[in-house]
């Protein structure tokens, strides 16, 4: 029998990701359930999904993989729902959440039934949602952070990412903790500065309507992001409370900063603000799909036997040199053929590269 893909929200991320796994899994059946049946009717007929369902419950027992691709509340309230159902006892469930906190701990009580809960979250997105929206390339590039728990084998991930590889993202992974504080800086506290930007425009704009036409190419820049969905951002917001409130108040501190430069006159202060974080910005390695780091990245060849990748990292661990993200970039069905190691540093690249060639493993630095 074919493996079976269960999509739960079928919007603009659930949706972009069934295009792009179906891409690599062409003979996985997709299902996909979503609680707007206009979104399903869509997903069916823009061919997203193999077919839809009015009743997830029905599916997910016979399911491989599930993806909830819901806002974050509902999805804590989907997981809620699963852990009264029966899964395969292989079956692996993932989210897309902006949040991960909250959704891994619901998602650690899987776990306790022997289903494999791994929280997920493409770092590339849109202001724009629903199924319409969505697009098979979409997280090309782009990082997919993935927020395995201790208790997660390391084989669950790779299956995971080996799902997922039709994305053609970059996995790494994150604690849920780290997430949402990291997150929290580059994604959701710009949103609310940006939605607050456009609030003090409004008003403004309500006594003197030239105001909104005089917005030029900076103001749209920054403000993007406040056309997204609201119900979206209020669950990102509950669910991002702790880590947000800490930014929130240094972004009081560092605008209070800025009055007592302007109130003062002080205009040396004024310019090295804006120099500063001109340095910072221009050195930032922000690609046209959110950011990019440089990878220290090394090919390796692995022969199709059981064990392999254990053996891999086996040896890396032994000489304690850490791998911070595992990938098969390139696997027909079970055959694998070369995995991507991702190393912190140059050194630990160089490193294990050494030690791999010393076990007879061939490996490139290039794909
Ligand atoms: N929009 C973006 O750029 C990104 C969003 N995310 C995350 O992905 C998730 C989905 O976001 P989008 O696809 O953009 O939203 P969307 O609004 O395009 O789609 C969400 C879909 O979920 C459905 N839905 C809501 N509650 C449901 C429930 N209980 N059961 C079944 N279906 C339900 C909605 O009807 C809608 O069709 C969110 O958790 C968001 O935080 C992650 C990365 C980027
Ligand atoms: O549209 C944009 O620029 C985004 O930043 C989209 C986005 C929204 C939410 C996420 O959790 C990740 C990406």
């Amino acid at each position: 029998m074919g493996k079976r893909v269960v999509i739960i929200g079928l919007g603009l991320i659930g949706g972009s990701l069934a295009l792009s796994i179906k891409r690599e899994h062409q003979n996985c059946e997709i299902i996909g359930f979503d609680l707007d049946e206009k979104a399903r009717q869509l997903a069916l007929s823009l061919q997203v999904i193999d077919r839809e369902t009015v009743d997830y419950k029905k599916e997910v027992p016979t399911a491989n993989l599930i993806i909830i691709a819901t806002p974050v509340q509902s999805a804590v309230s989907i997981l809620d729902e699963l852990r009264q159902l029966h899964l395969q006892e292989n079956c692996i469930v993932t989210d897309v959440g902006s949040t991960k906190k909250t959704i891994v701990e619901k998602g650690m009580e899987l776990q306790k039934m022997g289903v494999h809960f791994i929280g997920g979250h493409p770092m590339a997105g849109s202001h724009k949602s629903g199924v319409t929206a969505s697009n098979g390339r979409l997280f090309e590039n782009a990082f997919y952070i993935v927020t395995p728990t201790p208790g997660t084998p390391s084989s669950k991930v790779i299956q995971l990412q080996n799902w997922l590889r039709g994305t053609g993202a970059r996995f790494i992974e994150l604690s849920p903790n780290d997430h949402d504080r990291f997150v929290g800086m580059v994604s959701h506290l710009p949103h609310i500065i940006a939605s607050s930007l456009v609030h003090q425009t409004g008003k403004m704009g309500q006594e003197f309507p030239i105001v909104s036409q005089l917005a030029a190419g900076g103001f749209r820049d920054i403000t993007r992001i406040a056309s997204s969905s609201p119900s979206m951002w209020r669950d990102i917001l509950l669910n991002n409370k702790e880590p947000l409130l800490e930014m929130l108040s240094d972004w009081e501190y560092a605008m209070k900063n800025v009055r007592e430069m302007l109130n003062q006159g002080d205009g040396e202060a004024i310019y090295s603000f804006f120099a500063e974080a001109k340095a910072l910005r221009d050195q930032l390695p922000i690609g046209k799909k959110g950011a990019m780091m440089p990878f220290n990245d090394l090919y390796v060849d692995v022969p199709d036997h059981p064990g392999v990748i254990s053996d891999v990292t086996g040896i890396l661990a032994s000489e304690k040199i850490s791998i911070t993200n595992i990938q098969i970039i390139e696997a027909r069905e079970d055959i694998m053929g070369v995995l991507r190691l991702s190393f912190r540093s140059k050194e630990d690249l160089l490193l294990a590269k050494k030690i791999l060639n010393d076990h007879m493993y061939e490996t490139y630095d290039t794909p």
